[in-house]
């Protein structure tokens, strides 16, 4: 009867009577002088009302540091009065319709927060402005804007106005990408205009599908107008690539809070010092995902619109709320503006080793660029996308974007530790009452994704930068089941897989696919690209060539037969492969040359067994294996054709040696 009130040493029971040694303590009050009573068991707290000690809770933020350029004899200081007014404009600016005089009144905060009145207004747009009864509703409204909220504020945002979002086990935002779970290649256009007509890669094959100016025009007066008549809208202002010489400015206005949390973990963080000197972004994204665009418009041929206009430097979404098209959308503009600069940019995860070795894993979506290049032995430099300068590597990115299907603690512990506080994890499946992720559940989507700052990998290179390549991957999976595990390539025959960017395209990533199919994707990322395949592969052949880098081929798909009878090869064993290629051991093994493709093939890896490593071993019908091989062998044929007329580089002789690497029948 412990704890009851009374405890007699017999254990009799009975209720204290209030004078008894061990009964209840009797209420004591003390008197005070002029006979009120005080609660004063701790000091009183500095508020007078309620509503003071709420304010006292939070306290205002302001970068720590002096700013740069304010610390000399002749710099102008500028008042935060003055600098808030000037992010209002440029706010303004971006919110303005290019059709009205006038627009909403664009102010800073949250329209929730009714106690705070807004400091500064500004109209979006404000020539000639003469009140007139034409004026319309919407010039009289507000439109609030919330600028670069931090994850817990946006997680407060997204838990409070956007259903399906719900915080996890382990702290990461679960949300919802509606209807679109993939990225739509079929519905990205860009405007073709007197610049873009002569320097982009248009017609068959290209994923540049091209719209022309006006069209442009009306979904982007489309997508402001229904931010517009939000109560308040998002704005990131962010970077992209960590070479301090080429880094973009970019700014996302959008109408989710996960769409912001989102480009805050996947962009550059700018600190609050980078942040009050921003000034006017490179290059702006409208994301008005969640309204469709109207089919009576031109080109139209869905609800769903992404449009990119190079000129403007503008990119429309309409229609779709899958937030790697913020992302890839981003990634095609820095595929067009790097290779001006004689820069290569690249589909393709990095990391590094102690000793300063760098290997590119470039590979199509689902192949292994995240989970390869996140390697608990060496730096990550980062996962998806990176630029080759003069200067060495630089990762475009501020953060991580991993598939989650079938996530496991044991075989990817750095992705599962990534994924806590601050963490998007877009459409996965959960325990409605502990909260704790099936990563298993495929009911929403294989697609199913976690993006996070890339410092939340423990071995993160920071700044995401490092010197030049010494192992250039390839991944294919290869749902044929064909392919080796591992191959040692000449330097045509990676410029050879290379353009040919062969891979089985697992379930989900894009719209529609829904089991994997052989696909070909020149670089890699031809959904990207926004020049000539053999231009970027001009310009990677004479990177590996000058700083001497050694293309390697991993299969990381079907082994023992097709998708369907054999199985995917173990993670552990690509892993060994890898291990042997960056330790430097795979370049001094042995090897034979494979029938058809030419392949170099090791007879040993340390740590696989040797019987994998030549595919046709682990078939039980060889005939079927051989038909197979014939088989993809003409589909790469095939897809080469569109190239057999090009020239790569200066030398015809690569381009004669490229088209003799590919397979020989
Ligand atoms: N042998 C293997 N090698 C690599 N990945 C494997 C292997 N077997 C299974 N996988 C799984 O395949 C998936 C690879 O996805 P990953 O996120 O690395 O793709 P990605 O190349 O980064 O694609 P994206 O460009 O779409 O982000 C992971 O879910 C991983 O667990
Ligand atoms: O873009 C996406 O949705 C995911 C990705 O990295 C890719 O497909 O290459
Ligand atoms: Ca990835
Ligand atoms: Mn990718």
């Amino acid at each position: 009867m412990a704890g009851n009130g009374s405890g007699h040493a017999n254990g009799e029971f009975s209720f204290g009577n209030g004078t008894a040694r061990n009964g209840l303590a009797k209420i004591q009050t003390h008197k005070k002088q002029n006979g009120i009573c005080h609660d004063d068991s701790a000091p009183p707290v500095k508020a007078q009302t309620i509503d003071e000690l709420h304010s006292l809770q939070k306290k205002k933020s302001a970068p720590t540091t002096p700013i740069k350029g304010t610390q000399g004899a002749f710099a102008v200081t500028i008042s935060d009065e003055e600098r808030q007014k000037q992010q209002l404009q440029s706010i303004s600016a971006s919110l303005a319709s290019l059709t009205r005089e006038t627009g909403p009144k664009v102010v800073k905060g949250d329209p929730a927060r009714k106690s705070e009145t807004p400091k500064h207004v500004a109209h979006a747009h404000e020539h000639h402005f003469t009140p007139t009864i034409s004026v319309s509703d919407s010039s009289l409204k507000f439109t609030h804007f919330l600028y670069n909220l931090s994850p817990a504020e946006l997680y407060e945002q997204a838990i409070k106005y956007e259903k399906g979002s719900f915080i996890t086990e382990t702290g990461a935002l679960a949300t919802l990408s509606g209807a679109k779970t993939g990225r739509s290649p079929r519905d990205k256009r860009v405007v073709r205009d007197e610049t873009t007509e002569d320097d982009l890669w248009w017609g068959k094959g290209s994923p540049n599908i091209e719209m022309d100016e006006h069209t442009f025009m009306v979904n982007r007066e489309r997508a402001v107008d229904y931010l517009n008549s939000l109560d308040k809208v998002y704005v990131n202002d962010q970077f992209l690539n960590w070479d301090p010489e080429n880094r973009i400015k970019v700014r996302i206005v959008s109408a989710r809070a996960y769409h912001s949390l989102f480009m805050h973990n996947m962009c550059i963080r700018p600190t609050p010092e980078e942040l009050e000197n921003f000034g006017t972004p490179d290059f702006t994204i409208y994301n008005a995902g969640q309204f469709p665009c109207n089919r009576y418009t031109h080109y139209m041929t869905s609800s769903t619109s992404i449009d990119l206009n190079l000129a403007r430097r503008e990119m429309v979404i309409l229609g779709t709320q899958y937030a790697g098209e913020m992302k890839k959308g981003l990634f095609s503009v820095m595929h067009y503006l790097m290779p001006k600069r004689q820069i290569l940019s690249l589909h393709s995860g990095c990391n590094m080793g102690k000793d300063g070795d760098v290997a590119l894993f470039f590979g199509l979506s689902g192949t292994g660029k995240t989970t390869l290049s996140t390697d608990h032995n060496r730096l990550l430099i980062g996962d998806d996308e990176h630029c080759w300068s003069e200067n060495g590597v630089s990762n475009i990115e501020g953060g991580c974007y991993a598939k989650c299907i079938d996530l496991s603690r044991e075989k990817e512990p750095d992705i599962w530790n990534a994924i806590k506080f601050g963490t998007v994890l877009e459409n996965v499946v959960f325990d409605e009452h502990t909260r704790e992720v099936d990563y298993s559940d495929k009911s929403v989507t294989e697609n199913t994704r976690a993006a996070y700052p890339i410092e939340y990998i423990p071995n993160a290179k920071i700044p995401c930068v490092g010197p030049h390549p010494k192992n250039v991957i390839l991944l294919a999976c290869d749902a044929f089941g064909v392919l080796p595990p591992v191959s040692k390539l000449s330097l045509a025959q990676t410029m050879y897989h290379f353009i040919s960017g062969y891979t089985a395209l697992v379930a989900g990533t894009e719209e529609g696919v829904k089991e994997p199919q052989a696909t070909f994707s020149a670089c890699f990322g031809a959904a990207f690209i926004m020049l000539h395949p053999t231009k970027y592969a001009a310009m990677l052949a004479e990177k590996m060539l000058k700083h001497g880098a050694t293309g390697w081929l991993v299969n990381t798909g079907w082994s023992g037969g097709s998708y369907g009878s054999g199985n995917r090869i173990k993670l552990p064993y690509t892993r060994k492969i890898i291990d042997a290629i960056h330790s430097g051991s795979l370049q001094e093994a042995n090897y034979k040359k494979t029938k058809v493709f030419g392949l170099e093939i090791p007879t040993e890896v340390e740590g696989v067994p040797s019987e994998i490593l030549e595919p046709m071993n682990t078939w039980a019908d060889k005939n079927a294996y051989n038909a197979t091989l014939l088989k993809l062998a003409g589909l790469f044929k095939k897809n080469f054709e569109t190239f057999t007329n090009y020239k790569i580089g200066k030398d015809g002789k690569l381009t004669e040696e490229i088209l003799a690497a590919g397979p020989i029948f």
